[in-house]
């Protein structure tokens, strides 16, 4: 059986909250819409009384027409000025509309948990915010535009036509159905070109994003010519169903204008044949009349054919962003949540069982106890859960069981923000913002003095680099300002955490992409900032490493091993002595 595809107008329920704001713009909407459809069908009306008052040569009742069209002139202007009061309303209901739920939207994606992000894809996100919302604000436009006149004119020109000639009005009903069938037929083939256009442009966008993101890679593996022959390929694509769609809806005027001009010829026919015969009053003025009515008549049927993909779009779209807002946010804090204001920095992690997927256990009764001050080095084979203990103690996934203490007491009895502020993390990944030096290096303490940021800079060994750019501080940075090295970006990472002042550290040491003089810089740093503070190290480097209190040892989510270097290394076999062995002895 052929499987169709049917509306789903839940998204619209789902929607029209959003709308109850603006049930005073709607009311007036309406009336303008009312005023509107009465104006231009009374102006119809006399356009034909107007023609009427000139029956032949030297015919012509001139003080009659000059009434007529005084009157046809101020009824314009009301006309015209009510279609514009309707434009303007439908555009703010549905702008301001979609705006308030990109807003809500928005507001749910920042509470997400992290394993949302995990299942999702950056670009199916980005989508939903930017084309999913866009076409529901042009359907919204569009809808109101066709309905708030649309419906006025369709009834008042009915019964306008009906008080002047049923039998004419017959003809016109006839005829509007084939109108609206030919336009939908045509909109629905265009449509269908459009929305498999839509979809690659989405693609293509897709495409070039990750070739320019990554163009040290596509020009270390000479990816050019073979990306050029991709791009092309989807170039030629779009090119050829962007022809199609563009035929199919040049095809829409000229049939549906087709189809009025056989409206015209059978009410000309009919009502010239009711005129000579005498029957139902039926005049010149009045056929031309008509003539006007029958497209205003079927002009809101036409308008409608074409919306009907665009709503379609759009209810995908509001379906999309609705069913993101479905999903379950990180779980509230506990009502009696305390705030972790200061904290001594005791951490233990008492029989803890996490995973990531049900089906495939990572951490496994991990049990820990780090007291005040003490550095803990995470090591581990790649994929050993190094950073997934990061991730648990900052509470970005909950466990399956067991518990993370600080200050002996459950981190779920924090709230969540406090927990988080308690730990300043520098990782990898530096993360700097389009912004001045000083707003980058004060965002986790926007109340820190110029004193305080200049220390924590020179603790940081960046002060001196600083003072050498050509506004200092005040500098911009980031693809708007000066371009800085991954090493520069580091220390401004350190120091900006130096300046958050956090209780406790998690830190992931970088290997890669710096000198060796930075690299000694950033270690010097590290350790600066590490002085009397409990800290989470995922160390790399050796010195770290040794001068660890504890030494955690990871494989497969458990801890093989744990102690200080010469503890460690007391076990010739063992998991430590090997990654030793193996990374380190030749450094050593
Ligand atoms: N968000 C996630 N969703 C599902 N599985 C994950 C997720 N993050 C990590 N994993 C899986 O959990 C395991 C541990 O990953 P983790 O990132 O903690 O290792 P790691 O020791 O930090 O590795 P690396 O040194 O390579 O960074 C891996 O098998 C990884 O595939």
């Amino acid at each position: 059986m052929k499987n169709r595809k049917r509306m789903n107008l839940a998204p619209i329920k789902r929607f029209s909250p959003y709308l109850s704001h603006f049930k005073k713009e709607i009311a007036f909407a309406l009336v303008s819409g009312l005023i509107a459809g009465g104006t231009t069908v009374v102006i119809t009306a006399y356009t034909g009384k107007a023609v009427d008052t000139m029956i032949g040569k030297n015919q012509v009742l001139f003080s009659d027409l000059c009434r007529i069209l005084t009157l046809l002139a101020m009824i314009l202007v009301l006309s015209v000025l009510s279609q514009w009061i309707i434009q303007i309303l439908g555009n703010k209901i549905a702008y301001v509309s979609v705006a308030n739920l990109r807003k809500d939207a928005f507001n749910h994606l920042n509470k997400l948990p992290l394993s949302y992000y995990d299942q999702t894809s950056q670009g199916n996100i980005m989508s939903r915010f930017t084309n999913d919302l866009d076409y529901v604000s042009e359907a919204c436009v569009a809808i109101f535009n066709t309905f708030f006149s649309g419906i006025t004119i369709v009834i008042v020109s009915l019964f306008a036509m009906f008080w002047l000639s049923p039998l004419l009005t017959i003809v016109v009903l006839i005829m509007t159905p084939l109108i609206f069938l030919v336009s939908w037929f045509v909109t629905k083939a265009s449509q269908a070109q459009f929305s498999k256009q839509q979809q690659l442009v989405g693609d293509i966008s897709g495409f070039v994003s990750e070739v320019v993101g990554n163009q040290k890679i596509v020009k270390a593996f000479q990816y050019e010519s073979s990306s050029q022959a991709r791009f092309e390929k989807m170039n030629q694509q779009l090119l050829d169903w962007g022809q199609k769609a563009q035929f199919y809806s040049s095809l829409s005027n000229p049939t549906s204008r087709f189809i009025d001009h056989i409206a015209y010829i059978a009410i000309g026919l009919v009502g010239g044949l009711l005129a000579l015969k005498g029957t139902g009053n039926v005049t010149i003025g009045m056929i031309s009349s008509f003539t006007i009515y029958a497209s205003q008549f079927s002009k809101p049927f036409i308008d409608l054919s074409g919306i009907t993909t665009q709503l379609q779009t759009a209810l995908a779209g509001l379906e999309r962003i609705f069913t993101m807002m479905d999903e379950p946010i990180e779980a509230k804090d506990e009502a009696s949540a305390v705030v972790l204001s200061k904290t001594k920095g005791n951490v233990s992690f008492e029989h803890v069982f996490f995973s990531y997927d049900p089906s495939r256990p990572l951490i496994q009764d991990l049990q820990l106890n780090v007291t005040s001050g003490q550095t803990v080095a995470i090591v581990g084979k790649t994929g050993a859960g190094k950073s997934t203990l990061v991730n648990l103690l900052m509470r970005f996934y909950d466990l399956d069981s067991g518990q993370i203490l600080i200050d002996r007491i459950p981190i779920q009895h924090y709230t969540r923000d406090s927990l988080r502020k308690a730990f300043g993390m520098v990782l990898q990944d530096t993360w700097l913002f389009d912004g001045t030096i000083k707003e980058n290096l004060t965002f986790g303490n926007p109340q820190a003095t110029d004193e305080e940021v200049i220390a924590c800079a020179k603790s940081a060994l960046v002060h001196s680099f600083i003072t050498k750019l050509p506004h200092g501080y005040d500098t911009v940075i980031g693809s708007q300002g000066l371009k800085i090295s991954e090493g520069q970006r580091q220390l401004l990472t350190i120091a900006r955490t130096m300046i958050s002042a956090p209780p406790m550290l998690i830190l992931d040491e970088a290997t890669s992409s710096v000198d060796t003089l930075t690299e000694s810089k950033i270690q010097e740093a590290f350790l600066r900032m590490m002085q009397g503070k409990t800290s989470f190290v995922i160390a790399h480097r050796l010195s770290t490493i040794r001068s660890a209190d504890i030494i955690l040892v990871m494989d497969a989510g458990k801890i093989v091993e744990m102690g200080n270097h010469e503890q460690l290394l007391k076990n010739p076999n063992g998991f430590y002595s090997k990654l030793y062995a193996a990374q380190f002895s030749e450094n050593n």
